[in-house]
């Protein structure tokens, strides 16, 4: 049987040579300035070098203001492009192909000075109260994340990621629970749509290779969003040109969760099969079988793997030989949406 992990896999103009990426992962490490350093070019092409296909670089901020941390990655400052260039070279020359994530943390920056959000409510009760929005500001950003494709254009990335999940500002606004607005970008699940839908159309001005976003498929809360919304957001995202969905889950508002292995691939799953769009699963994918029987279970097209490939950097190889000494079969599984 033909093991979908090492098959190749296209998508637009970018042919990955199997279906590991390495998803995407802050490493707090960038200078002050928000600028590659060495650090980020043996992290990242060291992971290149150990088989994975598509090396996706951490949320990388489009303002200064969208940062997670201060050591976050930039991409707000035509400055910052020469040193991403030097990392995109350095994957494609160690084989693999270039991704980066394209973020804005909203209420959840923690930097020093004010936060942005779609209402004024913070995160938790520790939390900075954010400044809502108006809609020059919400021009702003469109505006930055359309300039910030453009430079990861020029740097030379192969594919764009929009973080759309884990409560940072793209999942505030598609969240009920984070967003209170009265205008055009609230109330209705369009309207709260409506931000990544003119984040897209921006970015699609400047940048036609493959676009996948990440969202957060379930809230976790009883007046949040579950997949059921998410399956409505993927066909809208699938209608204004997005190629994949990358799908994560939670953190938009404070939440326990309970993980185990695998324990979003049904949310990717019924994306993939309900909106019929291209998915990645991610979360506790730690072998190759269980890589494996979510390909051929038609679960997903692509695995992302995070803190596997922190640990071993030649994951993929291990993967390799666990699928040369079993046979992954077929296996029942209840879908559960
Ligand atoms: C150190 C660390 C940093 C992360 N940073 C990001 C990030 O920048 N963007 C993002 O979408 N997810 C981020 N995540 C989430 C991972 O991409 C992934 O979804 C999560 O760790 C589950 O996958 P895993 O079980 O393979 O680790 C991060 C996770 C870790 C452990």
């Amino acid at each position: 049987m033909e093991r979908k992990l090492f098959s190749p896999y296209t998508i637009k103009n970018v042919e990955l040579k199997n279906r590991i990426v390495m998803s995407p992962m802050c490493m707090y490490s960038s200078n002050e300035h928000g600028e590659v350093t060495d650090w980020h070019k043996v992290h990242y092409a060291s992971r290149a070098i150990g088989g994975t296909a598509l090396i996706m670089v951490e949320a990388t901020a489009v303002t200064p203001q969208g940062r997670i941390s201060e050591r976050d990655l930039g991409i707000w400052n035509d400055r910052h492009i020469e040193g991403l260039k030097q990392l995109t070279s350095l994957i494609h020359e160690h084989g693999a192909k270039a991704a980066i994530q394209i973020a804005h943390a909203g209420r959840k920056a923690n930097i020093s000075g004010e936060v942005i959000a779609p209402s004024s409510i913070p995160f938790n009760e520790k939390s900075k109260v954010p400044q809502e929005m108006t809609e020059a500001q919400i021009e702003e950003t469109i505006t930055a994340f359309r300039d910030a494709a453009q430079r990861a254009k020029v740097s030379g990335f192969d594919i764009i990621e929009l973080h759309g999940a884990h409560g940072y500002l793209i999942n505030e606004f598609l969240s009920p629970l984070s967003n209170r607005r009265n205008d055009k970008y609230g109330g209705t699940l369009e309207n709260h749509y409506r931000f990544l839908k003119e984040i897209i159309a921006a970015v699609k001005t400047v940048w036609d290779g493959p676009l996948f976003v990440r969202v957060s498929a379930n809230d976790y809360h009883p007046e949040g969003l579950s997949v059921h919304d998410y399956i409505q957001i993927a066909s809208w995202l699938k209608q204004d040109g997005t190629d994949l969905i990358d799908v994560s889950s939670g953190a938009v508002v404070p939440a326990a969760i309970h993980v185990y292995p695998g324990y979003q691939v049904p949310f990717s799953d019924a994306i993939k099969n309900e909106a019929d769009i291209a998915t990645g699963a991610v979360g506790l994918i730690t072998s190759g079988i269980q890589a494996e029987e979510i390909l051929q279970n038609g679960r997903a097209d692509l695995i992302f793997i995070a803190r596997e490939l922190l640990r071993n950097p030649y994951w993929p190889r291990q993967a390799a030989q666990e699928l040369r000494t079993s046979i992954p079969s077929p296996v029942q599984y209840e879908r559960g949406w």
